[in-house]
């Protein structure tokens, strides 16, 4: 469906590549989840498959032809088929929750339809069912300010199951979210794309979530794609090799002061 061919890109505003000579190909219905420490790339390589910025080098491929070769009008077609649910969704604050999660499908509408649906959603149900599988049941008509920081990440997670995208892109949709909800979560992502055919991915800074979920992981180091395949492939020296940079040269700490035993008297 989507194919990187040796793919340098720049992050979203910035202009030096951090992603370096990336192959990636993600096939219909795949599910794919991609690890990496914090500033490897994973947010990039989204945005890529995103079409959100065209690529420094390299060549892309969206059903065998190349989106940045197209007319804008023509990649803004093709961006209707994708899907993405950002770190942070930039949800207008004084939206209604319907209107934020029926947003997603607004690509493939025509004009006299996405206005309907600004003003008076038609398809409530569908963001209500969307909503009730990931455990905000009674969020439909709050204002998007009235959210926590997790549930307005789950509104954003939303969006991608009422979408008629058939690419799914899911950037660390677990970062607001306890482990019992995290688990749920992509529980609900996988069933709801497989069911509808989508292909699925997913950049987690869960490991063990990713290797427990996904049948194929893709690792990035420095902007370069290390690892790509099954869960049981990736080793303990290649995770660990993968976050190292986290650990290396950890700061010098000062000693800290010895604790001072209080008297007998201020500990009743
Ligand atoms: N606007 C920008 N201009 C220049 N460099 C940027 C910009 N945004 C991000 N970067 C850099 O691009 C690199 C990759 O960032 P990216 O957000 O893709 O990594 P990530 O793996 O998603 O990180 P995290 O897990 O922390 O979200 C980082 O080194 C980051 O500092």
């Amino acid at each position: 469906m989507i194919a990187l061919g040796g793919i340098d890109a720049a992050a979203l505003g910035g202009t030096a590549p951090v992603l370096h000579g990336v192959n990636l190909a993600v096939a219909a219905g795949e599910l794919l989840a991609v690890i990496g420490a914090s500033g490897a790339g994973k947010t990039t390589l989204l945005n890529m498959l995103a079409l959100m910025q065209a690529p420094l080098a390299g060549s892309l491929a969206l059903d065998g032809t190349d989106p940045w070769l197209q007319t804008r009008s023509a990649r803004q077609r093709l961006r209707a088929g994708i899907a993405l649910a950002p770190q942070q969704p930039p949800l207008p604050p004084r939206q209604r929750v319907a209107v934020a999660v029926l947003a997603a499908r607004l690509p493939g509408m025509s004009l006299a339809r996405s206005l309907r649906t600004l003003w008076s959603p038609p398809d409530a149900p569908l963001a209500q069912a969307a909503l009730e599988q990931l455990g905000l049941p009674d969020k439909l008509w709050l204002r998007v300010d009235r959210l926590s920081g997790g549930e307005r990440q789950r509104v954003g997670l939303a969006r991608l199951l009422v979408s008629d995208a058939r690419l799914w892109l899911a950037d660390e949709p677990l970062a607001a979210l306890d482990p019992t909800r995290a688990e749920q979560v992509l529980t609900v992502l996988r069933r709801n794309a497989a069911e509808r055919g989508a292909a699925l991915v997913c950049s987690l800074h869960q490991v063990d979530l990713a290797l427990k979920h996904f049948p194929r992981v893709v690792a990035l180091r420095a902007g370069r794609v290390v690892y790509d395949g099954p869960p049981g492939g990736l080793d303990e020296e290649l995770l660990e090799e993968l976050y190292r940079s986290q650990h290396e040269s950890p700061p010098e700490l000062a000693p800290l002061p010895q604790a001072v035993p209080l008297p007998q008297a201020m500990c009743r």
